[in-house]
């Protein structure tokens, strides 16, 4: 198979899609791997390592996406890469397409094989390719919330641990999933005062044994967001309903009951975000004020810690893009029906279900396609 990795144009993303070790897994079984020049290297892999894996380093785009039949990237194609796609292509990345109807029809209109990252599942009812970028995000989230909570970033100038005689901030976590989890037990460890929110008692019931009364659970309804607005320093929205645009659950109407200079994190965002004021920021300009409340949402959190994230990414990616390789797709999705639920748009039809639904749209069984 024909592997491309471009260099991602996202503001400030630095991530790459596969690393040099896994280039090196699929040169020993036969595939021919191309690298856009220069694409690890903000995560710390020079094209002299993609090299010594045996990739070919492409400097010429235009050569990179025509010569491809799969290509992996990191986040959702921007116009200028869809433009690029063509009905042959394999194209394996997040995509978030619930949140961005010209993407959606902009994907259709290539008739290009789009799988996306964070549809596929697992025995165990979790997201494995969201997951470790969502443990990033959901550690990111409490660093992104404590700076925003300085007073020369719009906050109220409030230090999260507090100090000696003087209480901690109350940070509100809404969503207990991987991201909620993970923005809990960093903003537990740095002192603050922390409640989950969660429509799942299951994940409440997880939450409360693995963290042993030091973390407050609360069932998710409009009395309970109302008084996490009205009582919060700072919170995390990290709610999902895979594939599905999020729903709105902290309003406009609401942030005229909270603090002025209290944050909302929206890591949700990806999704379309779960504050009604939210819209999509980037690391260059991440926070903007609504009715004296900060907002931070940016939709690449993880990129801002590419190291990290692309060894935790391509961690999990590493067999799924194996299969991919050995198998072409149809292959690869037939024999795995978690696999198959990645599969977000082929051959100009929504093959998801959650995507078709936010735009109004049929989706196509991914099944009929496997014959
Ligand atoms: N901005 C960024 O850079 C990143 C964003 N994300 C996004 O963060 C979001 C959360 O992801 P994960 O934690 O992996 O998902 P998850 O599936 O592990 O957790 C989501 C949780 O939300 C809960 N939930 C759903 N609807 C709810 C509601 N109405 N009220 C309260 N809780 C509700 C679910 O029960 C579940 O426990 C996703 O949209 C994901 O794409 C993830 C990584 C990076
Ligand atoms: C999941 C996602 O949107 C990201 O890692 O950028
Ligand atoms: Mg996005």
């Amino acid at each position: 198979m024909k592997i491309a990795v471009p260099k991602e144009i996202k503001n400030h993303e630095y991530r790459v899609a596969l690393t040099p070790s896994v280039v090196r897994e699929l040169v020993a079984r036969g595939h021919r791997v191309a690298v856009q020049a220069s694409a690890g290297e903000g995560a710390g892999f020079p094209d002299a390592e993609y090299e010594a894996s045996g990739a070919r380093i492409e400097q010429d785009i235009d050569a990179l996406w025509d010569n491809a039949e799969l290509i992996v990237k990191v986040k959702e194609p921007q116009p200028e890469e869809v433009k690029r796609l063509k009905p042959s292509h394999t194209l394996f990345t997040y995509l978030h397409l619930a949140a961005e109807e010209s993407l959606t029809r902009g994907l259709m209109d290539s008739e290009a094989t789009c799988i996306a990252y964070e549809t596929i599942t697992d025995e165990e009812g979790g997201l494995p390719l969201l997951a470790p970028m969502s443990c990033v995000a959901g550690r990111m989230a409490i660093q992104a919330g404590a700076h925003s909570l300085e007073k020369a970033q719009g906050g109220a100038g409030i230090l999260i641990p507090g100090v000696p005689g003087v209480a901690p901030a109350k940070v509100t976590v809404i969503g207990g999933g991987v991201v909620g989890e993970n923005a809990a037990r960093m903003a537990l460890g740095l002192g603050a005062d922390v409640t989950v929110l969660d429509k799942s008692l299951e994940r409440l019931e997880v939450l409360d044994h693995r963290y042993q009364g030091r973390l407050n659970t609360v069932y998710s309804t409009a009395d309970a967001l109302e008084t996490a607005a009205r009582e919060s320093d700072i919170v995390v929205g990290a709610v999902l309903v895979p594939g599905a645009q999020a729903p709105k659950l902290i309003t406009r109407k609401m942030l005229g009951d909270m603090r002025p200079g209290s944050v909302l994190v929206d890591v949700a965002i990806d999704q379309g975000g779960c504050f009604e004021t939210s819209r999509a920021t980037t690391h260059a300009d991440p926070t903007y004020v609504v009715d004296g409340v900060v907002h931070y949402c940016v939709a690449n959190m993880p990129g801002a810690v590419a190291r990290t994230s692309t060894q935790a990414l391509t961690n999990a990616t590493l067999p799924f893009v194996l299969a991919l390789a050995d198998k072409g797709w149809q292959g690869a999705l037939a024999e795995d029906p978690h696999f198959l639920k990645g599969l977000n748009v082929h051959a100009g039809h929504i093959t998801h279900p959650a995507v078709a639904q936010a735009f109004g749209l049929d989706a196509v069984d991914p099944k009929s396609l496997m014959a």
